[in-house]
């Protein structure tokens, strides 16, 4: 080793032992802080809120809450120091130091800045063209709290100084290490250009544009949890909504807001939005086409009205000397007075007393007359028949059952003649009868959310006298309560069950944030249904149309503007691939090209030498066989096969089949080599991709072109593609 390199060695190990210095004191104080905390909460919280002192304290517990957070969820990772910034010494002889949390020191003294406060934008935003100040730029490696590296970059050299610049560079550093199954924060390395739109302003819509791996989504979490940051009660009181494309996608994001101390969120995948559903199973392309068509909303507000399949058609009785019935012709009319004054779960009070009035109008006899409306009414009301055939005519129902009258193939004529064809009617009964009826799919569950909303929540059903069936007031959200159970037919009916309106209201499901990931795929169906969630929120809308997998661009345009209501845009734009290698970007954007997607192609920063390669063979088993071990034996982490759908199975069954790779293969989308088609690769990435059929996975859907430009810029370092030929 020459004398240059030792004294560099020297220097880089000294640099790195003053900033462990560092980091132990932090630890210290963090130490100290999570003390009194506990100290604190042993003497009672109430004295917590007491005055200045009690702020201070409630401000340590909230640290010490955080930092145990971090330390278990990120300990392998960048630590909870992570940046350092050496100003002008004229302006602040002192390094300032970017943490994921403040801290302050015994004397009250900034110690760590939080990375989303306002002094630490300068970390972000200072160039060497725009050093703002800011001579040297540090970020420190961690493994836990122990600093493992120093990476400097200089931004003004015309300040005179004697600090060292090390290491390569923080950003390449972080990009080439190895994929695994869960996305990590980028709080050391964010980029000007994506820091703008992290601390973008707070009012309205922001979007978030760019092509393929230019930080989308990641961004999107790190601006949620700035937003937490800022107005804490705001977001934390009214809720952050976070919506992904698929359960898979979900589980390999929702490690970052948690390693950044934020738990405060909802992470829903698509099939996840409506409380209580859960849906994985997608649709088949061309029956995803159709229920997220914005004609299902029509045909939805149709089938909401409809009778109940399977319920009573007639009521028929004896009175006095009347007959009184009620034909079929005569409850439909019923049915739509009902429907008239509101949803339907609502009217439920009301319908005794509707079905009263139109039998009472059949009243002729003067036996019957002359003991007046009153009398009447309180005569049905304590007779079990009718009672019966009021509550069997009328129903509480949810929205999985209305969706579930559609299995009927009279309700399903009528309610989409003039909307869907003979063809796409033919396409649904295809798909509920294949099957179970619980069994719904991710496109179902936009279709349920619509009907809730037309139908209303279902009330909750109440234990014997507590609630009466019969409102005495009207359409009313409230039910009556017992006090107001004043008539003779209320009493009677006290002891009967009854509804009360529910405990969670729609209303209920809005949120003060909804931010939305690969937003070019949401179907008008799934805008209606996060519209509904954000009318009153702030959003963060993310996506690359030309990944979009939905075929009507324009008819999911009106639905989003729709959903967003007029709220002002504020729209950014990323500019560069931090997934992919620069080859396997320069091969996914010729495909791009030569197919005529319309595609924003970003510039990719990382070069590794290699190639992507197209095989054709003689066997397609083997030739998978042999592109899997390669990369898998070539890349640390993980190897994604991405295969057509009629594939699925059959690839599945030959991964396990080989010896080699049966422990890779466990633990289905999570495991090391997951097997998966093209749409489930959405916003993953891997280290290494085999494409199996390629144009097969292109042709097999009307947006298979957008579908395979989206496995092609997956993988960060190697990508191998078969075909058998
Ligand atoms: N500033 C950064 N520092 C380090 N890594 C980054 C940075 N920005 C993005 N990355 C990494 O680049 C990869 C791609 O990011 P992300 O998945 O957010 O991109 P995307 O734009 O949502 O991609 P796509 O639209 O293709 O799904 C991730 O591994 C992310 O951690």
């Amino acid at each position: 080793m020459t004398e240059q390199n030792q004294g560099d060695e020297d220097l880089y190990a000294r640099e790195v032992a003053a900033e462990q210095r560092f980091v132990d004191r932090v630890q210290t104080r963090l130490e100290a802080a999570a003390r009194s905390a506990q100290e604190l909460a042993q003497e009672g919280h109430n004295r917590a809120r007491l005055g200045h002192e009690g702020g201070l304290v409630e401000r340590d517990a909230m640290v010490f809450q955080a930092a145990k957070r971090l330390a278990t969820l990120d300990a392998a990772h960048e630590g909870l120091v992570f940046g350092r910034l050496d100003l002008d010494p004229e302006l602040d002889p002192e390094p300032r130091y970017i943490g994921r949390l403040g801290l302050r020191d015994e004397a009250r003294d900034t110690l760590l800045i939080d990375w989303r406060a306002p002094a630490a934008s300068v970390f972000y935003q200072a160039t060497a063209a725009t050093p703002q100040g800011v001579v040297r730029r540090r970020v420190l490696r961690s493994t836990g709290t122990t600093v493992i590296g120093v990476e400097d970059e200089l931004l003004d050299d015309s300040v005179e100084t004697d600090l060292p610049i090390l290491g390569e560079g923080a950003l390449m550093a972080q990009l080439s290490r190895a994929r695994d199954r869960s996305m990590h924060s980028i709080v050391a390395t964010i980029q000007a250009e994506q820091d703008e739109a992290i601390r973008a302003p707070l009012k309205g819509v922001v979007t978030i544009s760019g092509g393929p791996g230019t930080g989308k989504t990641v961004v999107a979490l790190h601006r949620a949890a700035y937003l937490l940051f800022t107005d804490r009660r705001r977001y934390e009181t009214g809720g952050v909504l976070i919506v992904g494309p698929s359960g898979v996608f979900m589980r390999y994001i929702e490690r970052v807001l948690p390693s950044l101390g934020e738990t405060a969120v909802a992470l829903r995948s698509l099939g996840e939005v409506v409380d209580g559903l859960r849906a994985e199973r997608r649709d088949e392309p061309a029956v995803a086409d159709v229920k997220g068509s914005a004609r299902m909303a029509e045909l939805m507000r149709r089938l909401a009205r409809q009778a109940v399949p399977g319920a009573p058609r007639h009521f028929r009785m004896f009175y006095r000397d009347d007959v009184l019935q009620l034909s079929g012709k005569e409850l439909g009319a019923v049915r739509r007075q009902l429907l008239s004054k509101g949803r339907r779960n609502r009217q439920i009070n009301q319908v005794p007393r509707a079905l009263a009035d139109a039998l009472w109008r059949q009243v002729r006899s003067e036996r019957g007359r002359e003991r007046g409306y009153g009398e009447f009414v309180d005569d049905l009301l304590s007779d079990d028949a009718f009672v019966e055939f009021a509550l069997a005519w009328w129903p509480a129902v949810d929205g999985p059952t209305v969706l579930g009258w559609l299995r009927d193939p009279e309700v399903r004529a009528r309610v989409a003649e003039g909307i869907l064809s003979a063809d796409e009617q033919a396409l649904l009964t295809k798909s509920w009868s294949e099957v179970r009826a619980t069994h719904w799919s991710v496109e179902d569950v936009a279709l349920i959310d619509e009907l809730r909303y037309a139908v209303g929540d279902l009330p909750t059903v109440v234990e014997h006298g507590e609630r009466s069936l019969i409102g005495t007031r009207g359409d009313e959200d409230e039910a009556p309560t017992r006090e107001e159970v004043t008539t003779v037919s209320d009493r009677e009916l006290a002891g009967r069950p009854g509804w009360s309106p529910p405990q969670h209201k729609i209303e209920d499901d809005g949120y003060a944030h909804v931010l939305i990931d690969e937003a070019q795929d949401l179907t008008p169906m799934q805008w209606r249904m996060v519209g509904r969630r954000g009318r009153r929120a702030t959003w963060t809308i993310v996506g690359d149309p030309a990944q979009s997998s939905w075929p009507e661009p324009r008819e999911a345009q009106a639905a989003r503007d729709a959903a967003l209501e007029g709220k002002p845009i504020h729209a950014f734009h990323l500019s560069k691939n931090y997934r992919n290698s620069s080859e396997i970007y320069e091969f996914a954007a010729a495909y791009a090209d030569r197919v005529g997607l319309d595609a924003d192609l970003p510039e990719a920063v990382r070069s590794t030498g290699v190639h992507p390669e197209e095989r054709t063979v003689d066997d397609l088993a083997d030739g998978v066989r042999a592109a899997v071990g390669e990369l898998a034996a070539e890349v640390a982490g993980t190897v994604g096969i991405v295969v057509p759908h009629a594939r699925r199975r059959q690839v599945q069954e030959w991964l396990e089949s080989w010896p080699e790779h049966a422990d890779d293969a466990a633990g289905g989308a999570n495991a090391r080599i997951p097997v998966l088609v093209g749409l489930e690769t959405k916003g993953l990435e891997f280290d290494a991709i085999v494409v199996v059929e390629p144009d097969e996975i292109e042709t097999e859907s009307s947006t298979g072109r957008a579908t395979l430009y989206v496995v092609y810029t997956r993988a960060t370092q190697r990508m191998v593609a078969v075909r058998e030929g």
